[in-house]
């Protein structure tokens, strides 16, 4: 009989938890929960999400203890897994995050660029929180973090946390996985075994094979060459569900699988390769943050609501996605020891043959209860390595910014960011960001 799990989802509020909680309730056979617990430092915002999801687990799964707090001792104690995906400053600081940037014509996104860094300065010391109180209440714990923006997280935990069970997590790959699936006419993206390596939101798919190792790539490839990652689907229907944005940055990877044909790209290396182009299409008014502010924060809520009024969860339109089928695969890898094949960030220590040994690469693993055990994936070719020299540096020198309080440090990290003209306006940003972060980012000297 399979052991039953104790999870914290730690981010409560989030608009991804009642995603969550639907894919454990739909995996309660393979992975048995007796109890369920949210926290988050917004109570009000938790308890909208909280309210409705109980109402849910009482219908469904009533066998399982459900509650949800702001106090840390309640949360972290008797917990196996803690899935947490916080925002620190939520979307009232991503929208500055984007918007600053974009000021001074360069791109403002969530995890890549200045906004990314900025983002990174406030999430470091909120997930390092999260691992403290996990280690304090309950020490044979795992954290599986989706925490953004994951690569300068899984840096400052590797760094600062040295022993620490988190494992950092991004559900991009999937996500693209599920639509090279779909134009293969495949039922599932497990059907694939892959090869990828790189940073998080920076890599590339080397090879990919059918169970009975047949090579995908060249179908894939032929579709991506025309169409990007946009799906046969969405192409032969006028009305699509994906957002606008979204689907520019799956027709732009056409764009992006130019630069290398030898392999498939990561749709968020468009903000590296075409930055002057992206900006050009940006609303300096009106960014990604607002989109998600006007529709899936108003989905999710509007959604709990109307469960909370109605008092029955029985038609929730709340569904469980790739996102949330891989954060329960993991947690199930390590309590029941499956060896799933899975793409994780992890420290390099020679799977990338070439590379620097310390740095957070994301590379298939295979998930036991030990924890991940990273697959070698050789030596990359001179122009990934560059690329990633020079992103993984920018990564390591927000860590040390935040460690040391340093200003000169952070300034060279905004530099050698590739989305960034030059070292003037790296410092104009910084001089907006440190204004707009005072409640959030260590003081800089
Ligand atoms: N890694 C990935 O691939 C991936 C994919 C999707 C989302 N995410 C990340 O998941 C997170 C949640 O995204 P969202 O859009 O649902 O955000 P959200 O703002 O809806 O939810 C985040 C929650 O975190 C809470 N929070 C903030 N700081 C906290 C702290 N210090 N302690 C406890 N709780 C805190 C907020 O109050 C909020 O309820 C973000 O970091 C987002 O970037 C990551
Ligand atoms: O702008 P947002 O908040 O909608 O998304 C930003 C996140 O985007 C990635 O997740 C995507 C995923 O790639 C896509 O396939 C689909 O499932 O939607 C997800 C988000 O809604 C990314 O991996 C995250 O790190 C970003 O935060
Ligand atoms: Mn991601």
């Amino acid at each position: 009989m399979l052991k039953q799990q104790s999870i914290l989802i730690a981010g409560g509020g989030s608009t991804f938890t009642p995603g969550i909680v639907m894919m454990l309730l739909d995996n309660l056979d393979k992975f048995p929960i007796r109890q369920i617990k949210f926290y988050d430092n917004d109570e009000d915002r938790q308890n909208k999400i909280a309210d409705a999801c109980r109402i849910l687990l009482k219908e469904r799964a009533p066998e399982i203890a459900f509650s949800a707090t702001t106090k840390p001792e309640e949360a972290f104690t008797d917990i196996d897994f803690v899935m947490a995906h916080i925002r620190v400053g939520k979307y009232a600081m991503r929208e500055k995050d984007e918007k600053i940037p974009l000021k001074y014509g360069v791109i403002g996104q969530e995890t890549c660029g200045p906004g990314g860094i900025a983002y990174g300065m406030r999430s470091i010391g909120g997930v390092l929180e999260l691992v403290d109180y996990m280690e304090k209440y309950s020490p044979d714990a795992w954290m599986l973090n989706y925490s953004n923006p994951a690569a300068i997280v899984a840096e400052a935990t590797r760094k600062l946390r040295p022993n620490s069970k988190i494992i950092n997590i991004c559900d991009m790959p999937v996500g693209i996985e599920h639509r090279m699936a779909e134009v293969l006419g495949l039922s599932s993206r497990k059907d694939m075994t892959v090869r990828y390596y790189g940073l998080n939101h920076f890599g590339w798919w080397t090879d990919i094979r059918d169970k009975d190792g047949n090579d995908l790539m060249p179908k894939i490839k032929e579709h991506v060459a025309k169409h990007g990652y946009v799906t046969p689907a969405e192409l032969s229907s006028a009305e699509s569900d994906i957002e606008a944005s979204w689907k520019h940055t799956y027709e732009k990877a056409k764009d992006v699988f130019a630069l290398d044909p030898e392999t498939l790209p990561n749709t968020y290396l468009k903000y590296y390769f075409y930055a002057q182009d992206e900006v050009a299409i940006a609303d300096p008014n009106y960014t990604r943050a607002n989109e998600v502010m006007d529709h899936r924060e108003k989905l999710v809520f509007s959604e709990c609501q109307r469960v909370v009024d109605a008092g029955t969860a029985r038609d929730v339109k709340l569904e469980a996605d790739d996102h949330a089928s891989y954060i329960v695969d993991l947690a199930r890898a390590i309590a029941y020891n499956t060896k799933e094949r899975m793409l994780l960030i992890v420290e390099n220590q020679g799977a990338l043959v070439n590379f620097d040994e310390t740095a957070m690469v994301e590379i298939p693993c295979l998930v036991g209860s030990n924890g991940p055990e990273p697959l070698v994936q050789g030596n990359i070719p001179r122009f990934q390595k560059g690329l990633m020299e020079q992103q993984v540096a920018v990564e390591k020198l927000v860590v040390e910014a935040w460690e040391k309080g340093s200003y000169q440090t952070l300034w060279q990290a905004l530099t050698l960011s590739k989305i960034v003209p030059n070292a003037r306006v790296a410092k104009q940003i910084l001089d907006d960001l440190i204004e707009a972060n005072k409640d959030f980012w260590p003081e800089l000297k």
